[in-house]
């Protein structure tokens, strides 16, 4: 017996999983007795997709995104003899296309970027969108870029053989003629690839020897600068603050960004007085950098490697080597110039006085003394030269950080002693590449250069276990290798699935340099493994015309920095594994090969969800979105492109079956209850969602059909947020108010089935039937059964053999042109008809972010005058506080009691219908 309560109502299922009740007023019994499709119970989960007749006839030629490779002209590469030669695939497009290298004087840094595969299969629908909404820049590129990836990669330098091989056998080189975007064959005599650094000017031989490629040299100050102001323009939460153990990102705002100081700590120091791009000074510098912490620490402390050194220091006590204040003033405070008995008064003083050897000092106490002798001496010049210029911003990058949070609280810590709280130490995540970055910015032809702030999107770093960080060994290549990678990773990983205590914030003292307290901070995997992300390039998003204030714009309306709400989700979400992963293998057809992608996305998604749990601002400012799409990209990255499929599936047919019933019980209405009956239907059809446990448990007690009449009957106004009044008074107008007919109406839309079918659809076409316009917005990608953009035009077309309105729209919005086989046009009503639009959102998540939507989406925003989101993930999770220029409707039902208690104060299956006029 399930009990389902919406306030003082509550309707029970029957023993037979059937309802009891029965409503006239919407859908006839009968079609609980016809062998229709609507009877099929909504549990089918395991039949594959193969035994599925399309829904639409031979209207759907929906194809697989999964990248198809181009074999043509294959052929090994390398000699016979060895292992596992390379094939190289010189035709193959969405390969990797470009690559720029860092060599400094400790470490190798590779970024490098992979064209997304071409979505041919949208085309059609694009066209006609674009024809319609009046785009005529989208093609503004003469080469097709069409989206990618942007990877960072580091090696050791003194290993750099390891990186030759990386490039060789991932052949980054290729297409790299900088006359063509696309190089014909396997020709490296024009390969020309950018490179800064003093391994730049070092190295140019060997990559000729070995590669047969030219190193373009490109200026490591300049690169510095650019690749700084390339993320701190264009990726958000780049920059970060860190105090005492705290880490807070610092959105910048790119007008107001120059000047500040740049201090890079590589093995030396460059620090440089930044005044826009290209516009720049290096000030100052210092030898006692990253260099000289490794390379001292490695003499006194015998340590094989740079993570071994900085391990040590955390469990250091650097008190017994250093002379502190308090050992000069017999315990005292030296107060009267404000330096506490235990700040540090003279590193490594101690060894001065006492009769020891080096084999007499922990190693651990020499590595700790030694990093804050390095970091203090570095923020301490910072200061000065900020002083110098009058500086308040200082931006701390290179490989010396590593993502350290004792490291960064030192420096944070020096920075404000020392100007006394008047200049702030910043850290960027991408610390270690900004050389990288600012060469391969410096390509001129590829494109990449002019590239618009908002057109990088930074996602979780789904490769990173993998792709990002150090790569020992033959790189990984293909999902086969990361599979196995991530079989390895977390058998030996443990230490990133292990929560990690935090220590309790300390206190500095007086003043004085205390211990900063992160230090008892585990040393986590390295940073650049997890921490980087790898952007995307998404060369057509923009920033949703009509939010009201883009500026103050936050997505998720639940800030996980809330640890008992990361926890809440975090269980949520892991319950929910092993359900996904079953159906993600049957999504392919239960095969061996799906069982195993299964088992590694279920690993990198747990490694991920533990990381996270560890360090919630990890990948940056977390939010449940973020939760959210990272399962999708999880998923995607191992190759499952649409595990809800045949859900999908089945839930439209089943619904399409009813649709007919639904619109002639809805006709014989008057207008306004028809209004407040279609309101209801969108809220009860947004019961089905496939990413609610309790709706889950739900389905396997009844029919779709079934699920949704008593999700209909239970309908009780007032909801818990009502402002259905004032909607119907906009839209019909009162005594004082005149009626108003919308021009255009967004529909962000969510589920497949009943959601978009019978509540959705039916909306459109009262709007449409009042004289306004309605694009349907649809997620670009797959997430749970939410509907796409490419599968709508099908389904409107299936309903539009239903519906004289909707046809007349779909044909005037051009979404008719694959399915209008079987349906007989009347020209006349065609011509008066508005049109019923589809665009893609953008997006491959259950939530929007909405400074990051499709052109297309940003262009028929244009026009709109009414936005109605619908669904949990898009109105509720995200956008339920996002203010609008035009009005706004946000439907919804809580499917989710804690989400319910939170921000309804309310319950499990209450609805919401928040009206929002104008701001
Ligand atoms: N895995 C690692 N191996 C070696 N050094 C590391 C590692 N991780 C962090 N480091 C630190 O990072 C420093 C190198 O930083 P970075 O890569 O920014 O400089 P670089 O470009 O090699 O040097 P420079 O710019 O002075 O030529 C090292 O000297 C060391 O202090
Ligand atoms: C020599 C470079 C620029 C090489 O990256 C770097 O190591 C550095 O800035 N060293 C510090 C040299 C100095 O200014 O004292
Ligand atoms: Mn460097």
């Amino acid at each position: 017996m399930d009990h389902l309560t919406d306030g003082h109502q509550e309707l029970s299922f029957g023993n037979d999983g059937h309802i009891n009740t029965h409503n006239p007023l919407l859908l006839d019994d009968k079609t609980n007795h016809s062998p229709n499709p609507a009877t099929c119970p909504v549990r089918k989960e395991d039949s594959g997709d193969k035994d599925m007749a399309p829904m639409a006839g031979n209207s759907i030629h929906r194809s697989s995104s999964r990248p198809q490779l181009d074999l043509s002209g294959a052929a090994i590469q390398g000699t016979f003899e060895e292992r596992d030669p390379t094939i190289l695939l010189p035709n193959q497009s969405d390969d990797i296309s470009h690559l720029a290298l860092d060599i400094g004087g400790s470490l190798i840094k590779l970024v490098y970027f992979s064209r997304r595969e071409n979505q041919t299969a949208n085309d059609e629908r694009k066209k006609i969108i674009k024809e319609r909404l009046g785009i005529t820049n989208v093609n503004r590129r003469s080469y097709p870029i069409l989206g990618g990836r942007l990877h960072f990669v580091k090696f050791e330098t003194h290993k750099i053989h390891e990186c030759l091989d990386f490039i060789y056998s991932k052949q980054i080189h290729h297409g790299m003629d900088l006359r063509h975007w696309q190089s014909e064959g396997p020709n490296t005599e024009n390969t020309v690839i950018k490179a800064t650094g003093g391994g730049a000017h070092k190295y140019a031989d060997l990559f000729k020897e070995r590669l047969g490629i030219s190193i373009e040299k490109e200026d490591e100050m300049n690169c510095l600068v650019a690749g700084a102001n390339f993320l701190l323009k264009a990726i958000r939460h780049e920059a970060f603050t860190h105090m005492e153990g705290q880490k807070e990102f610092v959105q910048i705002d790119s007008n107001d960004l120059f000047p500040y100081l740049l201090v890079n700590i590589g093995s030396g120091v460059s620090i440089i007085k930044v005044d826009g791009d290209g516009v720049f000074q290096r000030v100052s510098g210092t030898n006692v950098g990253g260099g000289t912490y490794w390379g001292l620490g490695k003499l006194l402390t015998k340590c094989k490697s740079f993570d071994e050194l900085l391990e040590l220091s955390q469990r250091g006590d650097n008190s017994t080597i250093d002379m502190l204040v308090g050992d000069i003033y017999g315990g005292m405070d030296y107060s009267k110039i404000g330096l506490s008995a235990s700040t540090i008064a003279s590193s490594f003083g101690k060894a001065i006085s006492e009769n020891k050897e080096l084999e007499d000092y922990a190693p651990e106490d020499i590595s700790l003394s030694l990093l804050r002798m390095i970091s203090y001496n570095i923020g301490q010049i910072s200061y000065l030269n900020a002083l110098r210029f009058g500086l308040k911003r200082i931006f701390f990058g290179g490989f010396f950080i590593r993502g350290h949070a004792y490291t960064m609280d030192t420096i944070s810590f020096a920075v404000q002693f020392w100007s006394k709280g008047q200049a702030q130490a910043m850290f960027l995540r991408h610390e270690g590449f900004l050389g990288a970055i600012g060469a391969f910015m410096s390509y001129e032809k590829h494109g990449l250069d002019d590239l618009m702030v908002h057109q990088f999107v930074e996602r979780f770093p789904m490769g990173a276990p993998y792709i990002g960080g150090n790569v020992h060994g033959p790189p990984l290549g293909d999902l086969n290798e990361k599979i196995s990678w991530m079989e390895k990773f977390v058998l030996k990983g443990t230490e990133i699935t292990a929560p990690v205590p935090m220590s309790p914030p300390g206190t500095t003292g007086l003043g004085g340099f205390e211990v900063p307290s992160s230090k008892g901070d585990i040393l986590r995997p390295d940073a650049s493994k997890l921490n980087v992300g790898v952007l995307h390039l998404v060369p057509s998003l923009e920033v949703f015309p009509l939010l009201a204030d883009p500026k103050t714009y936050e997505p998720n309306t639940i800030d996980l920095s809330d640890h008992g709400e990361l926890e809440y989700w975090f269980t949520v979400l892991s319950e929910h594994m092993s359900d996904l992963v079953d159906k993600a293998v049957a999504s392919e057809g239960g095969t061996d090969d799906a069982k195993r992608r299964g088992d590694a996305f279920a690993r990198a998604f747990s490694a991920h969800l533990a990381r996270l749990m560890e360090e919630p601002a990890a990948y940056g400012k977390l939010g449940l979105a973020n939760l959210l799409e990272l399962r999708e990209e999880c998923l995607r990255e191992f190759h499952f492109l649409d595990v809800y499929r045949s859900i999908k599936q089945r839930e439209n047919e089943a619904s399409i079956a009813v649709l007919h019933d639904l619109l002639m019980e809805l006709d014989l209405m008057n207008e306004e209850t028809r209004l407040l009956t279609l309101i209801e239907g969108v809220l009860a059809a947004n019961i089905f969602d496939w990413g609610s446990r309790a709706c889950v448990d739900l389905y396997h007690k009844g029919t779709i059909i079934e699920i949704y009449r008593m999700s209909r009957n239970k309908m009780q106004r007032p909801w818990r947020v009502d402002d259905f009044d004032l909607f119907k008074e906009r839209m019909f107008g009162s005594a004082e108010k005149k009626p108003r007919k919308y021009k255009r109406a967004l529909l962000f839309v969510d589920n497949s089935g009943a959601d978009i079918v019978l509540g959705m659809l039916p909306l459109a076409r009262e709007l449409l039937r009042r004289g306004t316009e309605v694009v349907l917005v649809a997620n670009s990608l797959p997430a749970l059964n939410d509907v796409t953009a490419m599968e709508l035009p099908d389904i409107v077309a299936e309903a539009a053999k239903h519906c004289d309105i909707l046809r007349g729209a779909a044909e005037a919005g051009g979404l008719l042109v694959d399915a209008m086989i079987n349906i007989q046009d009347s020209p006349r009503e065609r011509s008066v008809s508005v049109p019923l639009m589809v665009v893609e959102n953008g997006c491959g998540s259950p939530c929007i972010d909405l400074r990051q939507v499709s052109s297309e989406l940003a262009a028929a925003a244009k026009d709109a005058d009414l936005v109605i989101l619908e669904g949990m993930g898009r109105a509720l999770h995200t956008n339920f506080n996002a203010k609008f220029k035009c009005d706004a409707l946000k439907l919804a039902m809580v499917k989710n009691q804690r989400l319910a208690a939170k921000l309804i104060n309310g319950n499990i299956y209450n609805c919401v219908c928040r009206f929002e006029p104008a701001t």
